[in-house]
């Protein structure tokens, strides 16, 4: 069986992953989770205002760059650059043979120059576009801009090479549930149940509503009629039939439900965020970490990374992001951030399905285990990174689980300062991985998944003294 670019998704499983699953384990199809990206670089935090807040007809919009099936860049359009213009600053040539991924269909000054740089597809989230439709539904004033602009987008796409689409996959069958109940079962939340007994499986659900509602806002349009006439305006009217439409308000609807759902498996709340392993009294350690929402934004990332990943049991994601130091404008809605890499945990590349074994450490014979073939999140993000990690920069990792010993030297070894990171596992020694490395790691600045030091030590004064995580 050839392992799939996004076709085959469900793959029978030994472990399972969740109860209910009778070991049926769903994965992301590439396209869907470019798509997601895409969803969620729309939703980059920002220092400056937000456009999208902001009274103009020009929604932000986010993008994810491929090369080859494999992430090179992760934008989003800045107060004064629409994504499709900041990719052709970022990429220029090289944008040639990409595929790019718009949260929004981008307007036709963006078109026309990523059609130029020879682009192979770009696929867009079909809802209201960059050059708001449905403000010009709503608002009667509008002096038809963004009317004329979705016709000279459709002028260019049907005289251009590149393929411009909707390329929304259905999802694999039980996909929700089990973004769901593995979010549920993270370390991220896991750490929470562990240290505020009052944290409950419903305090999940209501944050998760909350970010339902939120991303229903922004992703979908709750007016079929609305939804039908900007898509009509798209040249998509194939799309408005049933039971085509339905289909398609359904698939969206689900993969904003799973972004809403993996959004909430790291949550802005309980007094827990992304802190120093081990502080250092006095240090300048506060002014060079990232903000929290920041934090949270590229962890999230790497969670959606993890749906990805080949491993039955444990799904893991990487993304390295580096903090621009000299030189170079901070044109992209990522300010000074730009991206460098990112990946999950998967067999090697061109392997077939059946080439490796897939058992755990549960599984008696040592010979039959996955542990040595196995390519891990860092690994995969390290070796395909689409920039040079710079020394002088502040490079940063984010990856879903604690990096094993495997990994650690090779982090950094890379030249990569900082790591946030989930430590569930830090200090365990199983048979065939261990996690014994990264609590004694120097020279790396360790962020991982705690109470807020204050309410920490709050709680020790309180009588309660247990050291976190033993680091
Ligand atoms: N920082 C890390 C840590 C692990 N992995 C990957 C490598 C393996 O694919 C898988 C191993 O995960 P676990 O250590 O959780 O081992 P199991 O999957 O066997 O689960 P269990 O915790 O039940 O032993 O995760 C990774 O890519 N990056």
């Amino acid at each position: 069986m050839q392992r799939s670019q996004g076709s085959l998704e469900t793959r029978s499983s030994t472990g399972t992953q969740t109860d209910s699953m009778q070991g049926q384990v769903p994965r992301l199809s590439k396209v869907n989770l470019f798509t997601l990206m895409s969803l969620w670089m729309e939703m980059f935090p920002s220092d400056k205002l937000d456009r999208a807040k902001k009274k103009t007809q020009t929604k932000k919009t986010g993008l994810v760059v491929v090369s080859n099936m494999r992430i090179i860049g992760l934008h989003c359009s800045s107060e004064d650059l629409h994504a499709g213009q900041i990719a052709v600053i970022k990429h220029g040539s090289k944008l040639k043979d990409c595929d790019l991924y718009f949260s929004r269909k981008p307007c036709s000054v963006c078109l026309k120059m990523i059609v130029n740089a020879g682009v192979n597809r770009i696929s867009y989230w079909p809802s209201d576009p960059e050059m708001s439709l449905q403000q010009e539904f709503l608002e009667h004033t509008s002096n038809g801009d963004a009317k004329l602009d979705a016709k000279a987008v459709e002028r260019l796409k049907s005289n251009s090479r590149a393929h411009v689409c909707v390329l929304l996959q259905p999802l694999a069958c039980y996909m929700v549930q089990f973004v769901e109940e593995t979010s549920l079962k993270c370390d991220f939340i896991q750490k929470i149940e562990k240290k505020q007994p009052l944290f409950s499986t419903g305090l999940f659900y209501e944050y998760r509503q909350e970010k339902i509602k939120e991303f229903e806002t922004r992703f979908l349009i709750s007016s079929e009629d609305t939804h039908k006439d900007i898509l009509r305006l798209m040249g998509l009217e194939n799309l408005c039939e049933n039971p085509y439409f339905v289909s398609l308000r359904q698939n969206m609807k689900e993969l904003v439900l799973i972004l809403a759902t993996v959004a909430s498996s790291v949550p802005n709340c309980c007094d827990f965020g992304f802190y120093l392993s081990d502080p250092q009294p006095n240090s300048e350690e506060s002014q060079q970490s990232l903000s929290q929402e920041m934090a949270l934004h590229c962890i999230i990332q790497a969670r959606l990374l993890a749906y990805r990943g080949e491993d039955h049991k444990t799904g893991v994601g990487a993304v390295i992001w580096a903090e621009r130091k000299f030189g170079g404008v901070d044109c992209d809605g990522t300010g000074s951030l730009y991206f460098l890499g990112c990946g999950y945990n998967a067999f090697p590349v061109g392997s077939e399905y059946a080439d490796f074994p897939h058992m755990d450490d549960k599984q008696k014979d040592r010979e039959i285990r996955k542990f040595r073939y196995i390519i891990h999140a860092e690994q995969n993000a390290i070796t395909f990174r689409c920039n040079e990690i710079n020394p002088e920069e502040k490079t940063m990792i984010f990856v879903t689980k604690c990096p094993c010993d495997e990994c650690v030297p090779l982090i950094k070894g890379a030249g990569i300062q900082q790591i946030y990171a989930g430590d569930v596992d830090i200090g365990k020694k199983k048979a065939d991985i261990s996690y014994m490395k990264f609590g004694a790691l120097t020279g790396v600045r360790k962020y991982t998944w705690q109470q807020h030091p204050q309410s920490l030590l709050s709680a020790n004064q309180a009588g309660d003294g247990t050291k976190e995580n033993g680091v």
